[in-house]
Parts: C-alpha cells; structure tokens; sequence
C-alpha cells in the first residue's frame, strides 16, 4: 500500500514508520507521534455484551430485559401468539416497555424458605442443603430400621425418629426442619492426663458445627479381657457407609475393635454385640454435656470454671469402678471407669465468642453475667440439647431400654432438657468448683480459700498443669525432630541429650 492510500483512522502512516524503525539497517529517526491504536469502543466488549443475554448483575440474577423470553405472562410480554405480519407502523406500537422484571421471590421470603433460625448458636443453618457433602449423610441402610439389627439399641435411625418427634421446631414460616440426624465422622484415641479416651468428630443437619464426643472406655482398647459392660460405641460410626468402603477405610475413620498398632487392625462390625458380664452392681455411665469456652479452657482465664469443669469431668469419669463379687467366693473386680463429654460447640452459653467478648466488658462495668447477655439483646442462655441428646443416643447412652445416665452438672435446666430430648438420667452428680471442695470448716467458721492461696486440686487443670508425658508423646516428639526439623534436643538411648541442629 502507497502511502497515498493512507487511511487516517486506520493509523496505517504509524504502522509503517513502525515497520521500517524495526526492519530497516539504519533505523530512521520517527518524529510523528504515535497515536491511540485501540479503537475507543470495543466492537469485541460490544459484541460479547450483546450476545450475553439478559441484563446479570450480582444481585439481579434472574431478573432480565426481556421478560416475554423468560416468562411469557410477565408484565410487558408480547404475546406471541397474536403475531401477525405488520407494517413499520404496527412495530412502533406493539413494541414491548423495556423495564425489569424479577422472577425471584422477595428477598425475605427467600430467606424464610431457605433458612431458619439456629436455636442452639444463634446461628444460621441452610434447610435446603443441610449437610456439607453427600458423604456427610448417614447412609440409606442405616437409616431404615429394618436393615440394622444394631438399630434396636443405639442406631441413627432411633436418633432421627426421637428427634422428630420431640423437639423439631417449627419455623416462623411454618417450614419444619427434617429430623434430625448425627453421624459420627471419625474416632480417635487421645492420651490424657487421666488416661486413654476416644474423640468422635460428630457431623449434623441443623448446624454447621463439629461437635465432639471424648469417651472414656479404655476397657475398648483391651479386646482380649473379659468386659464387664458394654463397650461406649458410635452406631453411625461402626455403620457400613459404603459398598465400595474397605477395612482400611473403616479403620482410617476409626470403626476398629481393641487397640490400633502396626500389629493389630481390626475393623468393626456394624452388628457385633460385645460379649458383658452382666453384674447388677455396674453404676450407670457417667456423662456431662459440656460446652466450648474458648476462655477458659484454652486460655486458662478464672473468669469462670470452664476448664477446670471440662478436666474434672474426665477426671470423674476415668476414676476406676469397683464391683462387688460376682459369686460369694469370687474376689471384688476393679474395672476402668467408663463414661462421656459431649462437647458442644455452644460457645458463651450459645451466643458465640464475639458476644461473649462484649459481655465480659459488661460484666466489668458491674453487670452480672446474665443481664450482660440480656443487654446485648441475647437470652440468659441460648443452649439447645437436642443434638447432644442425638449424639448420646449414637453411642447407645441413655437410651429407654439400655443404660441410664448419670449427668455431672449443677444445672437443672440441662436436666431437664436433656430429658425432654429422651435422655433417661438416673442420676445428677453435682459438680462442686475446685476452690470450694477446698473451703475447711474451722469449727463453725467456714474458710473460704483466697486467691493466691495454696489449694490441693484433686486433679490438673487443662491450662497448668502437669507437664504431659507418655509413650505416643515421645513418638510424636521424635518423629518432628527426626522427620520434620524440629529444633528440640533428643534423649538418647544413651540418656544424654542429643543436639541434632
Ligand atoms: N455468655 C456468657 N457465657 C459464659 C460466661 N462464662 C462462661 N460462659 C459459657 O458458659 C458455658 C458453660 O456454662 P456453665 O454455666 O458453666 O455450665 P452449665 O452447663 O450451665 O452448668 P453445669 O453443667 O452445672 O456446669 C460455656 O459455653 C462458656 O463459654 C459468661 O460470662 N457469659
């Protein structure tokens, strides 16, 4: 092309002197400027808003421009129906009004159809799409009650049907939640300072929460042993998930028999009823429903009991039980003590840590921790205990016709919740604040332990106490040492400490 044939909007004068300064030997000195090569409007962002259809914005998907398309009644269709050929004219007259149309519902009724109030956190839970993941669901066999012979005791199923029919509430809307269903994900053992004991990760469909259950039954880990009660077991967990489910997955999720080494993989049966000596001087198990505090129990705050409760609890629980003789001849057996926490994740008595952060500064401008919560708009106590009944109910505690319960706590409104949830408590063992079991009577005088005064706690609080020691902490130091770096001196088998940094 000459440069005659130029075309100014084109920039063909620019792309030439471009051309030669990049080809020719001796590069000419351009003294034009360059102009603006891209072209104001976009044909190809004209194009592509063109062919997107209606009219999307992040807040109005479904709502479009072209109503008659999408909804032939809606306001501003054309009916096509009546269509006739038509001059300019006709055109002009019936061409349809442009405005939105919303085909959603209001947004509060959306709201309402989806959701419903959490009762137990103040949360918010999805009825339409309850649980996080299919895999999350309690499997179709373990939910008819016809396919589990372990369904009579503890299943799922007898969770479910409980739940349905004692405290399903009803939303504002009308909409009823489905029954209630827990599973329990995993099981693992966990060495504590009062011995061995089982934590089960608990899945639902009412809330988005991982609550968990530590079960004291170390007898479990002795398969061998005669057992003198029956072992504390998760009916969801032990339940088949899948035909495609091999031993090793069962055992990775924690339904395996006795205790799990390199040496011993057993895998549970569904079904398998543990042989019990059957001794009528076998106390019930004793359970506490705890919930999360943040506070104290991680972060050792004496703003309330919370750690120490959680810790006396499993103190409590662990302690050994002692049967009287099964014959007249026959000698006492001491058997490992046996029991739960369900842990809820019902943090500040429900209202969640954020609110409870606000209410500690309540508390400290002289309110009581109940008005606290009334001042920020939130009841004394917002706890539930439907699904902690569903969770006791999986591990076969409390059931109608199996064993009874006994309840660690001083709150009579958990008794009697946790009754209306089905829970048979045979008793209530109180649970009496460390400082206090340490007040002396001095005569008459009741002595009340002062702070920073030496008390004798009967076991070590969670934050505090005795350092940690055992076998699997030693493997686990050692692998992080040896294995992934860590900056910790070994002892040797030689006794002297090894540097290996
Ligand atoms: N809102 C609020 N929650 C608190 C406060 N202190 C502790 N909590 C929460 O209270 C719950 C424990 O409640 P407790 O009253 O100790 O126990 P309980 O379950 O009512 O009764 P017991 O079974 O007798 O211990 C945990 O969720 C704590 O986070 C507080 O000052 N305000």
């Amino acid at each position: 092309m000459h440069h005659q044939d130029q075309c100014e909007c084109c920039g063909l004068e620019e792309d030439l002197a471009l051309l030669d300064m990049l080809t020719a030997p001796s590069p000419p000195v351009f003294t034009g400027r360059y102009k603006r090569r891209d072209s104001e409007l976009d044909p190809l962002m004209i194009a592509a808003a063109a062919a997107s259809g209606p009219h999307v914005t992040r807040n109005h998907y479904a709502h479009d421009f072209y109503p008659a398309v999408g909804d032939p009644l809606a306001e501003g269709a054309y009916d096509w129906t009546k269509w006739q050929a038509q001059t300019s004219k006709d055109r002009e007259q019936r061409r349809p009004r442009l405005k939105y149309v919303s085909r959603q519902a209001p947004r509060s009724q959306r709201l309402g159809l989806q959701r419903v109030e959490e009762k137990e956190n103040g949360a918010v839970r999805e009825i339409t799409d309850p649980l996080r993941d299919a895999g999350n669901l309690p499997t179709a066999s373990h939910r008819d009650p016809q396919s589990s012979s372990h369904a009579e005791t503890n299943s799922i199923t007898s969770s479910t049907t409980k739940a349905t029919t004692s405290s399903v509430s009803t939303t504002s809307q009308g909409s009823t939640p489905p029954p209630l269903e827990v599973k329990c994900m995993a099981r693992t053992r966990v060495p504590t300072p009062h011995g061995p004991v089982f934590l089960h990760l608990y899945h639902n469909n009412r809330d988005n929460k991982e609550h968990l259950a530590i079960v004291v039954d170390p007898a479990q880990l002795d398969a061998e042993s005669p057992a003198y009660a029956p072992a504390i077991r998760s009916a969801s967990l032990d339940a088949i998930w899948s035909e495609t489910e091999t031993e090793m997955d069962r055992i990775t999720r924690g339904a395996y028999v006795g205790r799990l080494s390199a040496a011993s993989q057993k895998p549970s049966s569904p079904s398998a009823a543990q042989p019990t000596i059957i001794t009528d001087t076998l106390p019930s198990p004793l359970i506490r429903i705890h919930s999360e505090c943040f506070t104290g129990e991680t972060i050792g705050s004496m703003r309330c009991d919370c750690g120490e409760q959680l810790d006396e609890a499993i103190r409590q629980i662990a302690q050994p039980i002692r049967l009287s003789a099964l014959s007249a001849t026959a000698a006492p057996i001491t058997i490992p003590g046996r029991g739960a926490v369900i842990y809820m994740r019902q943090e500040g008595r429900g209202i969640g840590l954020l609110s409870k952060i606000r209410a500690y500064n309540l508390q400290d401008l002289g309110h009581d921790t109940v008005t606290a919560n009334l001042m920020l708009g939130h009841k004394a106590d917002e706890r539930g205990y439907e699904i902690a009944g569903a969770i006791l109910r999986d591990l076969g505690l409390g059931s109608e016709t199996g064993e009874g319960v006994r309840l660690l706590t001083n709150n009579p409104d958990k008794v009697q919740a946790l009754q209306e949830e089905g829970v048979r408590i045979v008793e209530r063992v109180p649970m009496v604040p460390r400082s206090w079991q340490s007040r002396r009577h001095d005569d008459d005088d009741v002595h009340i332990v002062t702070p920073g005064e030496e008390v004798t706690p009967k076991g070590a609080t969670m934050i505090g106490g005795g350092a940690v020691y055992g076998d699997d902490l030693e493997k686990y130091l050692r692998t992080k040492v040896l294995r992934m770096g860590h900056m910790l001196p070994l002892l040797g088998e030689d006794g002297l400490l090894h540097k290996y940094h």
